[in-house]
């Protein structure tokens, strides 16, 4: 049976390493957050994620998980080893690729035998044979090899287990024998399931990872910007989808108009290929406009609750509810989240703002301090609103379906509902007690679908 190691327990490297010992294998995962290590020792998942924390447990359960600190154990112990560090954007908008090559020093250092080294972080082109170049150099004049390899992750977070299990595709970049067939062992069980398998070369599972983000951003980009056109011209932008959709070759999938797209992944992989492009002297044009329209987009939202509510210009005196800070629902995760420029813009155009997410105010609180102290966070969404003149849905969790609407409003000062992402559209239950404001349709534009 092979030996599975795993090098960074964020999203990708917890849940891969959790259904991998779901497999049967024997999987050691490390980190060097030795308190993320402590709770993963007792089974407390770091992260909010659906499935994931009774897949830890079992796994510790039956003996095969083991979470470390020791880089030294984790790659002795293993003939596999997955990279699954963060690459987040630098200020200049490239990757920061400085965890990747800890580990890769770690592993350099401490190798004691052939391995399979396969990054699973999203690296930009050219990385995994760099790496594979630098452990060449390190191993020369011992007995050892290192096989480095390409495999891009695809999961969705909030969806990140079911989407492990079941994956759209697995794309692997190896140009040695060793390493397709210990990859290929790896995923015996997607190979036998006829899970869509690409094998390819190392450059070009990197780049596959890229091309695939980018192409979803700039769909929701492009989308985002007829919705902005459609408020203007009386036209619905959810039927516009819809229509769209109906053809094949376009897919109704990333085609809901929102308030901008966010997340670990679209906003630092656009900006990261943008990066590669001007670096190989390839101006990337159409990812440029992509990154651009959502920028506009955000602050787009912010003019509109401002032109509806202000009185003079400004919206002091008016008191806003944001339902929803994490970046999209099912996770606890808000980096890049809109939640976070449109309250900042809120706050900057006088508003006093309030807040309430399911998940996400925890993490909020702690990274951004920034707000701390100047927006007031709150139990439910019923306390959210209390006294606010306006709501502004920003993730569409589904308990918001739940909320007692005629409570919701009559505890309200004013009577205005922003759903940035059309939850409510048609839904007379919900548009009876409030002055509705969808994206991408007039206010009168309204109902799109008649109400049943
Ligand atoms: N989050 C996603 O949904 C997702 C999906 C597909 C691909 N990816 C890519 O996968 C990679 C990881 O993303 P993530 O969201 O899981 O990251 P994350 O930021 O949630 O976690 C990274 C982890 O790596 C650990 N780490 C840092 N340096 C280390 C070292 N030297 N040794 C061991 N551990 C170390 C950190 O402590 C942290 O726990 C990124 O490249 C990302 O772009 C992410
Ligand atoms: O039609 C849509 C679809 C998504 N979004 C927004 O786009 C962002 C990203 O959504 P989603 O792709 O569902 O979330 P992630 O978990 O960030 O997953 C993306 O990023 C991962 C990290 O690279 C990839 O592995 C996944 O395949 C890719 O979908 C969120 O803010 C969504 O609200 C929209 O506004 N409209």
């Amino acid at each position: 049976m092979v030996n599975v190691g795993v090098m960074g327990t964020g999203y990708v490297g917890l849940v891969h390493g959790a259904v991998l010992s779901s497999y049967g294998f024997r999987v050691t995962c490390m980190d060097v957050d030795k308190q993320k290590i402590e709770r993963l020792n007792q089974g407390i998942s770091p992260i909010y994620e659906p499935g994931l924390e009774e897949l830890l447990q079992s796994g510790l359960r039956a003996g095969n998980l083991v979470f470390t600190a020791s880089a030294q154990q984790v790659v002795q112990t293993s003939d596999v080893l997955f990279i699954a560090v963060g690459t987040p954007a630098k200020e200049d908008g490239s990757a920061d690729l400085s965890y990747v090559w800890d580990v890769v020093q770690q592993i350099g250092k401490h190798i004691n035998g052939h391995k399979v080294i396969v990054s699973k972080s999203t690296m930009p082109v050219g990385t995994s044979r760099s790496i594979a170049m630098y452990l060449d150099g390190m191993l020369r004049g011992t007995p050892y090899r290192a096989h480095v390899a390409s495999n891009p992750e695809f999961l969705r977070q909030g969806k990140a287990v079911s989407d492990s299990l079941s994956p759209s595709r697995v794309v692997i970049g190896a140009e040695s024998d060793e390493a397709v067939q210990m990859l290929k062992k790896v995923y015996a069980t997607h190979l036998e399931q006829d899970v869509p398998f690409l094998f390819t070369n190392r450059e070009t599972a990197e780049m596959i990872k890229y091309a695939s983000n980018s192409f979803l951003a700039v769909k929701i980009s492009f989308i985002n910007e007829l919705a902005l056109l459609s408020e203007k011209v009386g036209a619905k932008i959810q039927d516009i989808a819809t229509g769209m959709g109906m053809d094949d070759r376009i897919s109704p999938h990333f085609l809901q108009a929102g308030p901008g797209y966010g997340g670990s992944c679209f906003p630092k992989d656009t900006q990261a290929i943008v990066d590669v492009g001007r670096k190989n002297g390839e101006e990337l044009y159409v990812v440029r406009a992509a990154i651009a329209a959502n920028e506009k987009q955000k602050a787009k939202m912010v003019s509109k609750i401002e032109e509806t509510l202000s009185f003079d210009g400004t919206l002091k005196g008016r008191t806003v509810a944001v339902w929803g800070l994490t970046f999209k629902p099912d996770t606890d995760d808000i980096r890049y989240s809109p939640s976070y420029e449109i309250i900042q813009g809120l706050l900057g155009r006088g508003a006093a703002v309030k807040v309430y997410c399911p998940q996400g105010m925890k993490q909020a609180k702690l990274y951004w301090t920034d707000l701390n102290g100047r927006i007031q966070y709150c139990g439910s969404e019923a306390e959210c609103s209390q006294q606010a003149d306006a709501i502004v849905l920003m993730t569409e969790w589904e308990q918001f379906r739940a909320a007692n609407w005629e409570k919701i409003a009559r505890g309200m000062r004013g009577n205005a509902f922003f759903d940035m992402r059309n939850m409510f559209a048609g839904d007379a239950s919900v548009l009876q007690w409030f002055k509705y404001y969808p994206v991408g349709a007039s206010e009168y534009g309204y109902p799109l679908r008649e109400a049943q």
